[in-house]
C-alpha cells in the first residue's frame, strides 16, 4: 500500500464519505490516486473557497470529517477563509494540500507558488487549524496521520495535511486510529452532580444547544436529556437547525431583542442556563438585550465545563452527555411544549414578495412535500431562515462568510444524496453561485432561492447613505441555462408560488429562482436585529 493510500483508508475509518478538490502539478500524483483507488469518491469544484465551503457542510450534516483536496500555494491560499471560517465554527475539515517534493528547493531556485518561504504555507495554516503535519517520512506517517485525524475528529476543528509530491506513492504501512482520550471519572461524576444540582436549585432553568451537540453526533440523546430533565429547549443563532427532527421541548432560537419574545424572556430571565456546546460570541449573545450574567450559567464547550468561577477540563460534550443519561432517570411522561407557529399558507396573489412571504412559501412546501436541508449564505437570507420551520440547516452563522451558501447546498447533496434548498442573496451569489454549473456532472439538483434586491441589503442597513452598496441588476435567471439549470425570475407571491412547484416538480437540473425583493424590504428578523443593535449601541 502507498502512503496515500494508507491516508485515504485512514481518512474513511474516520468519517470521510467524500473528497472535494481542485488539482494543480503539486497535487496531480496524489489526485491520480484518490481518483483510480476509489477508496473516496472525488468531486472537483471551481474554485477552492467553494471546495473549502462544500467539505465544511459536508462534514456537518453528516458529523464526519470533511475533505478539500488542494495544490499547494495559489490553491490552499485561496481556501484560507473557507478553512478559518471551519476553525470558528468548529467543523472538522480536513486540509489535503500537495507540497514540492524534498529535493526540489536544493536547486536554489524559487519555486512557482512559493509565496514567501516554502515552509509559509504551513505556518498560515498552522493558525486556523488544530493539527498540522507534513507527510515527508513514510515511516512516521502513519502515526502522523492517526494523531492529526484524532485530534480533528476530538476538537471538531480543521488539520492541516502537507502531502509532498514525491512522497505520495511511497510504501506505507496502514494506520492505526489512536485510543479516545481518557476521562478522568471521579471529575466526571463531580462535574455531573454539581450540574444537576444547580439544575434542580434553579426556579426557572434552560437549556440551550450550540453547534457541538451535531459536530459530535449527540442531538437524540441531549432531545432525551432535555425530556429527563423536562427543561425548555432553545438552540443558539448558531446551533438553528438542531433537535429539528428529534422530539424535543424545543421552544425556538434564542436571538436576543431581534429574536422570539418568549425565547429571550426565557433566556434572560434564567436562573440555571445550560449552555450544551454553544460558542459564546456575538452573534449568539451580542444582541442580549439584558446582559446574561454568564457567570450563573453552565458552560460546557471545548472539553471544559465552566461553573460559576470554576471550571473543570478535559470532560468531552460526549461523555458528559453521557453520564447525564445514565444519572437523570428516564422521563415518566413525555415532556413537549407547544411548538411555535411559523408563517404559512402564503396568499399567491399579485403582491410583491417580502422575505416573510418566501419564509411562508418554503413552510408550505416542506408541509406538502417534506423537508428539506438548507444551506444559507449570510445576509438576510439567513435571518429569513429563521422563519422557516425547523429543519436541518447549515450555515456561517458566527464567522459570517459570504460565499458559503452555493457550495455548501451542492456538499449537502453529494454527502447526503438528499435535494437541499439554497438560500443565498444577490451579493453572496456573485463570489460562488457560478459552481452550480457543477451540477450536471454530478446529477446534482438543488433549488436556489436568490434574494435579489440589488443590494449588500445588510450593510445598508447599518450604513444607508453609502451608495456602493447598490449593485445594480443582474440577470441571474438567464444565466441558469447556460450553466445546465432552470432559471426563473418572480417578483410576486403567485409568481413564486408558482415557481416553486415547478422547481419540485423538476428533477436532475438545479432550480434558480430569482426573487426580486424591493429595496428596503427586509425580514422581520433582520428588521429586529437592526432596531435592537441600534437600541444597545444608542
Ligand atoms: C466574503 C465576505 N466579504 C464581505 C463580507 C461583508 C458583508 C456582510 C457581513 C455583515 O459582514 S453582509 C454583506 C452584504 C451581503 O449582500 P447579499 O449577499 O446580497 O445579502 P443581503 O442583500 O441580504 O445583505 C457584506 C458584503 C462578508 N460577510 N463576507
Ligand atoms: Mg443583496
Amino acid at each position: 500500500m502507498n502512503l496515500t493510500e494508507s491516508l485515504l483508508l485512514a481518512l474513511k475509518a474516520h468519517g470521510a464519505r467524500q473528497i472535494f478538490g481542485i488539482p494543480g502539478d503539486f497535487a496531480l500524483p496524489f489526485f491520480k490516486i484518490i481518483e483510480e483507488s476509489q477508496i473516496l469518491p472525488l468531486y472537483t469544484l471551481s474554485h477552492e473557497p467553494g471546495v473549502g465551503f462544500a467539505a465544511d457542510a459536508a462534514a456537518r450534516i453528516l458529523g464526519g470529517l470533511g475533505v478539500a483536496a488542494v495544490t499547494y500555494g495559489a490553491g490552499a491560499l485561496n481556501m484560507v477563509n473557507p478553512v478559518a471560517a471551519a476553525y470558528a465554527e468548529k467543523s472538522p475539515l480536513v486540509v489535503l494540500s500537495g507540497g514540492p517534493g524534498k529535493n526540489e528547493s536544493r536547486a536554489g531556485l524559487l519555486l512557482h507558488h512559493q509565496a514567501k518561504t516554502l515552509d509559509s504555507q504551513f505556518q498560515i495554516f498552522r493558525e486556523i487549524t488544530c493539527d498540522q503535519v507534513r507527510l515527508d517520512d513514510a515511516e512516521r506517517a502513519p502515526s502522523d496521520i492517526a494523531r492529526v485525524l484524532a485530534n480533528c475528529r476530538r476538537y471538531s476543528r480543521p488539520v492541516y495535511i502537507e502531502l509532498p509530491r514525491d512522497m505520495v506513492a511511497q510504501a506505507c504501512a496502514s494506520v492505526v486510529a489512536m485510543p479516545a482520550a481518557a476521562v478522568d471519572d471521579e471529575a466526571l461524576d463531580a462535574c455531573v452532580e454539581e450540574i444537576r444540582a444547580r439544575l434542580q436549585r434553579a426556579s426557572r432553568p434552560a437549556l440551550m444547544v450550540g453547534v457541538e451537540v451535531r459536530r459530535f453526533g449527540l442531538e437524540a440523546r441531549v432531545a432525551e436529556l432535555a425530556r429527563r430533565l423536562e427543561l425548555p429547549v432553545v438552540t443558539s443563532f448558531m446551533g438553528r437547525g438542531l433537535l429539528a427532527d428529534a422530539d424535543a421541548p424545543l421552544l425556538g432560537t434564542y436571538m436576543g431583542v431581534a429574536g422570539l419574545p418568549e425565547v429571550t424572556e426565557l433566556v434572560e430571565t434564567s436562573d440555571g442556563l445550560f449552555l450544551l456546546g454553544v460558542i459564546v460570541c456575538d452573534t449568539n449573545f451580542g444582541v442580549s438585550a439584558s446582559k446574561i450574567d454568564l457567570r450563573k450559567t453552565i458552560q460546557a464547550l471545548d472539553e471544559q465545563v465552566t461553573i460559576g468561577y470554576h471550571s473543570y477540563a478535559q470532560i468531552p460534550l460526549t461523555a458528559l452527555v453521557d453520564r447525564l443519561l445514565d444519572r437523570v432517570p428516564a422521563a415518566s411522561r413525555s415532556y413537549s411544549l407547544a411548538a411555535h407557529s411559523f408563517p404559512c399558507k402564503m396568499l399567491a396573489d399579485q403582491a410583491p414578495l417580502t422575505p416573510t412571504d418566501i419564509a411562508a412559501a418554503v413552510n408550505d412546501l416542506m408541509a406538502e412535500h417534506g423537508k428539506l436541508p438548507i444551506a444559507s449564505d449570510i445576509g438576510d437570507c439567513l435571518f429569513t431562515a429563521m422563519d422557516i420551520e425547523h429543519t436541518a440547516l447549515v450555515a456561517p452563522g458566527y464567522y459570517a462568510t459570504m460565499g458559503f451558501g452555493v457550495p455548501a447546498g451542492l456538499g449537502l447533496q453529494a454527502a447526503t444524496g438528499q435535494r437541499p434548498l439554497i438560500l443565498v442573496g444577490d451579493g453572496a451569489f456573485q463570489m460562488t453561485g457560478w459552481e452550480l454549473g457543477n451540477c450536471q456532472r454530478y446529477g446534482w439538483d438543488p433549488i436556489v432561492l436568490l434574494f435579489n434586491n440589488a443590494s449588500w441589503e445588510m450593510l445598508r442597513t447599518f450604513q444607508p447613505e453609502s451608495r456602493f452598496n447598490d449593485l445594480g441588476h443582474w440577470g441571474f435567471a438567464e444565466m441558469a441555462a447556460g450553466l445546465g439549470g432552470d432559471g426563473q425570475r418572480v417578483g410576486s407571491r403567485a409568481a413564486l408560488k408558482a415557481a416553486l412547484d415547478k422547481a419540485v416538480a423538476t428533477r436532475g437540473r438545479f432550480q434558480l429562482i430569482e426573487l426580486s425583493i424591493p429595496r428596503g424590504v427586509l425580514s422581520a428578523t433582520l428588521t429586529r436585529f437592526v432596531a435592537g443593535v441600534k437600541k444597545l449601541n444608542a
